[in-house]
This record gives structure tokens, C-alpha cells and sequence, in this order.
């Protein structure tokens, strides 16, 4: 927890100044006694910062741990918990606060338009989700064909799954026909490398032009990352409104992708009368497909790794989900699967792969019995909420049996409004009117994927290889030593 730094307690404009001259002189110093040092690099800007008391892009932040303080403010006082802090994603530092995308934009009319356009367009029961079932079954098969070619040596499970979930979404972002295997490739490493480096842009998001001076490379790069994004999405952008102006007749039997929906969305202007509405602008285009992409991917994966590593350590769990899921598939899907949800939401509440939400505070409050200045951060921690001893019993340990019937967690619900606040006991989705509106396309590809891997293959330890539960605070909450496995392809039995 961080309170009140050096930048946040003396006047905006004296502040500036001195910062700005604080921040040549380190500069200069740092690379005056490196090149004049002949040992190797033992200063850098930020000890030198720091001692100074100045942390760029700092914000003071309370930290929130109970889960019932958490959902008091998150959704009965939604109307004080509903914004992030501003300039907290890299297309609004890049932009300088210009350009929105739906994480960081404030609460109000331009929200409610990009967030209806995901979880009611995009996110459509039948025109999304069931539409883009093709698209689904195409990356099962290609990650399956995938895992039985490696099957002879340790499987890089990350790597395997990243490809085929990238895949998937880069078909249901841009549009069937329009992405070809070497141009997802080139936007996966590209999007990868990007949510690598996203954290390290966090310098930029307070007193920017300082930043900027200080942080020169870190900036190049950033710019860089966008240029290439650019580069990368608005030809298929552009490529895709040409598909819908020449095949306008058969396009309605076609999947919606979500970039059908932001070229067909209207947002409101901002202007002067204060109902005009005009279309997206390809800044917020580029933005807004790079989070889809990093969120729908990042996430689910990290889901499903965490999930399979948990399943090699616990064979026993791993042949009760396969028994359950091939019951269900040989009673034509009729049957419920219960045990399936079940070892989802563990995983979920173990390794939330997003730890923790962050709100911005625009007036003074209490949170719980803690008065929480303007402009504060406040931080609700959803890792400890499912890890919490007064809820859970053993919560370190693996145990689905939790959310079935009978269970300490059977009630369990992932979507938090107001009529389910009174029972929480995790929530790996966030809370109240900014809660994860990806959350059905995610639960509908995890239980795809693993229901599928488990029955195709037996997941073992690869001799050599430990299983280590060990996490990886990333920009998401990935498995530190990556789950590398023994995946012995399964002859199915005849029915
Ligand atoms: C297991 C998968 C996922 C998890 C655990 C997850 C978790 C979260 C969490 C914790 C938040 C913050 C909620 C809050 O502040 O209260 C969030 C927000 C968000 N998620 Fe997800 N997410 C997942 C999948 C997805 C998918 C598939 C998408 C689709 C593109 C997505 C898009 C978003 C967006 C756009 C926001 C910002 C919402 C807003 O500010 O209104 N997420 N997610």
C-alpha cells in the first residue's frame, strides 16, 4: 500500500517545475556515473527516484481485503465505485486521455454504448456466441492435432493452448475469411509481447511529460507497440468492411465479429447538442480490438492452465470430470455436468487470473470504517476473498466437492448484482456495474476446452518436469513454471 507520495502533496504547478528538474539532473547523473563507471550497472533511475520520494505513476491506494466491505462498495455504492483511475491502459497514455477503451473509460453514456456493444452484439447468444461455434470447433481440432504430434515429449501447455485461443479470437474479433495463419501469428507474438511490457507503462499514466523525458526508451517502445498494432489490425478492420460491402447479401447468415459490431456502433460525440452520436475513429478501433484480443485470451488460458495443472496433480479429480463428461456426451449432451462447473469455479477461486479491481475515487468516502480521500486508488483484493480461511475450509486445497451439492460453496454465484451481495464468497469476475462483461463467452470456452482436452487425452507429470503451483503476478496471474506435461492421446471407445 502506498500513501501520499512526494507527488501527490505540494501544488500541481511547483510541483511540475521541480519534478522536471529533479528528473533532467537524474537523468543526467544516472548516465554521467554509468558511463563513467568501468564496474557493471549498479545505479538505475529508479533507486535514484525513489530516494528522492518521487514514484511516477504512484497513485496513494487502499488496500481492500474483506470481501463484504468489497461488495458494499462495489455494488450498493456503485455510484462512488464505478471508474478506474484515468490513464490506466496504454491507448489512453498513448492518446494522452483522447482515446477510450471500455476498461478505462469513465462511467457515463460512452461507457454504457462500448460496453452494450460487447456483452449484447459481440456477446449475442445466437448471433455471437452460438454463431461462432465453427470457429470454436476449428481451434479444438487444431490444438488437439497440436497436443497428439507433441505427445512424445513434454508439452509446452501455455504455448499450445496460447495458439489456439488466439486463434479463436482473432476469428471471432476480425470475421471468418479475412485473417490467414501467418498474420495471427505475427498479431500473437505481437500482442503478447505487448501485455509483457503493458505493466512498465504505469510510469506514464501520472505527470506524463516527465515521464516521458525520464522514461524515453520505455515511451519509443510503447509508440512502437501501437505502430505495430496498427499495422497489424486496420488492414483486416479495413479488410472486413469491404466483405460486408460486397457480400451485404449473405452476410446476414454469417457470425457477427466483433468487428462488425464496432463498425456498425455509434457512440455519443461529446459535443455541442449533447445528442449527437458518431462512429468510432481508428485509434479507438485499434484500442479496442487489442483489449479484446488481450482480455478474451489472456484470461481464458491462464484459466485453463491453471485448471490442467491442477488436474496432473490430482488424477483422481481428472477421471471423475472425464467419467462425467463422456456420461453427458453419450446421453446426446442431455445430461448436466456439474462436476465440470464445479472444478472450474475452484480453479477460479484458487488462481483468479485477474487478483485484484481497482477503483478511482472522484469524492471523499469511508470504505468500511476507513475514510478514503479524492482521488485515492482504492484496490479490492478478489484473490484474497477466495482465499480466505473464514470463508473456506482448507482453502489452499484443491477440493471441486466444494461447489456441488452439499457444499460450503453449492450457492456460489459468479454474477454479483444487488440480490446476490448477500453470499459472497469469491468473485475472480469483479463486482457491480463495471463486472467482467466477457464472463459467459468465458465460462462457455473453458468448459468447451476442458471438457474436450479431458476426454481426448490423459494429462500426467512429465518425468523430470515438477508440477509447481507457484504464480506469476503478471498483467494477468499466469503459473510461474509454465505446465509442461506428459498428454497421452486417449483411443476412444466405440459407442
Ligand atoms: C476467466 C476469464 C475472465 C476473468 C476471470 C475476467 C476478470 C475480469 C475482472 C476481475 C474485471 C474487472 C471487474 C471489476 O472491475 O469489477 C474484468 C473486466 C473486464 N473484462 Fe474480463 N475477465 C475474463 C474474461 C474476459 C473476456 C473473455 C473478455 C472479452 C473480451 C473480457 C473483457 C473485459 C472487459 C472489457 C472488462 C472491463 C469492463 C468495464 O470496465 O466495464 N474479460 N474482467
Amino acid at each position: 500500500m502506498e500513501e501520499g507520495s512526494f507527488l501527490h502533496v505540494t501544488s500541481p504547478l511547483v510541483l511540475s517545475v521541480t519534478t522536471l528538474i529533479i528528473a533532467v539532473l537524474c537523468n543526467n547523473l544516472v548516465r554521467h556515473l554509468n558511463n563513467a563507471s568501468k564496474w557493471p550497472l549498479i545505479i538505475n533511475k529508479e533507486s535514484v527516484l525513489r530516494r528522492l520520494g518521487i514514484r511516477l505513476g504512484d497513485i496513494p491506494t487502499t488496500v481492500i481485503l474483506d470481501s463484504a466491505v468489497a461488495v458494499d462498495a462495489l455494488v450498493r455504492r456503485a455510484d462512488a465505485f464505478s471508474d478506474r483511475p484515468a490513464g490506466g491502459g496504454a491507448t489512453t497514455i498513448i492518446s494522452n486521455g483522447r482515446l477510450q477503451i471500455i476498461t478505462t473509460v469513465p462511467y457515463g453514456p460512452h461507457w454504457v454504448a462500448l460496453r452494450r456493444n460487447l456483452s449484447s452484439e459481440a456477446f449475442h447468444p445466437v448471433r455471437g456466441l452460438a454463431r461462432a461455434a465453427p470457429h470454436r470447433a476449428r481451434a479444438l481440432s487444431a490444438l488437439a492435432a497440436d497436443l497428439a504430434a507433441r505427445s512424445a515429449s513434454a508439452v509446452p501447455v501455455h504455448e499450445c493452448l496460447y495458439t489456439a485461443l488466439f486463434t479463436l479470437n482473432a476469428a471471432t474479433c476480425f470475421g471468418d475469411g479475412v485473417v490467414d495463419g501467418e498474420r495471427v501469428e505475427a498479431m500473437r507474438a505481437a500482442q503478447q509481447e505487448f501485455l509483457r511490457i503493458l505493466p512498465s507503462f504505469r510510469v506514464f499514466s501520472t505527470f506524463q511529460k516527465v515521464a516521458k523525458l525520464l522514461y524515453r526508451d520505455r515511451w519509443n517502445q510503447l509508440v512502437h507497440c501501437r505502430r505495430r498494432q496498427e499495422e497489424l489490425y486496420l488492414p483486416l478492420i479495413r479488410a472486413r468492411q469491404e466483405w460486408r460491402r460486397t457480400r451485404a447479401k449473405t452476410a446476414a447468415a454469417a457470425a457477427t465479429s466483433y468487428v462488425d459490431t464496432l463498425l456498425d456502433l455509434e457512440v455519443p460525440d461529446g459535443g455541442n447538442p449533447p445528442h449527437g452520436r458518431r462512429k468510432l475513429n481508428d485509434g479507438e478501433m485499434v484500442g479496442l480490438v487489442s483489449e479484446y484480443l488481450g482480455a478474451a485470451t489472456g484470461t481464458v488460458l491462464a484459466v485453463l492452465e491453471w485448471t490442467l495443472a491442477n488436474l496432473v496433480l490430482r488424477p483422481d479429480v481428472q477421471s471423475r470430470l472425464r467419467g462425467e463428461v463422456e456420461a453427458a456426451a453419450g446421453a446426446g449432451g442431455e445430461a448436466s455436468c456439474a462436476y465440470l462447473r464445479a472444478v472450474v469455479m475452484e480453479s477460479l477461486r484458487q488462481h483468479p487470473p485477474v487478483p485484484s479491481v481497482q477503483r478511482h475515487m472522484s469524492r471523499d468516502v469511508v470504505v468500511g470504517s476507513t475514510p478514503v480521500a479524492r482521488g485515492t486508488l482504492v484496490n479490492f483484493s478478489l484473490e484474497e476473498v477466495g482465499r480466505d480461511g473464514k470463508i473456506w475450509m482448507s482453502p489452499k486445497e484443491f477440493i471441486p466437492d466444494r461447489f456441488m451439492p452439499g457444499g460450503e460453496g453449492e450457492d456460489v454465484r459468479l454474477t454479483i448484482g444487488t440480490k446476490e451481495a448477500t453470499k459472497v464468497m469469491m468473485m475472480p469476475f469483479g463486482a457491480g456495474r463495471r463486472i467482467c462483461p466477457g464472463m459467459g463467452y468465458a465460462i462457455l470456452h473453458i468448459e468447451y476446452f476442458l471438457a474436450n482436452l479431458i476426454t481426448a487425452f490423459e494429462w500426467h507429470p512429465f518425468e523430470g518436469e515438477e508440477v509447481n503451483l507457484k504464480a506469476d503476478h503478471g498483467f494477468f496471474t499466469t503459473m510461474f513454471h509454465p505446465l509442461q506435461a506428459r498428454v497421452v492421446p486417449r483411443v476412444r471407445r466405440q459407442p
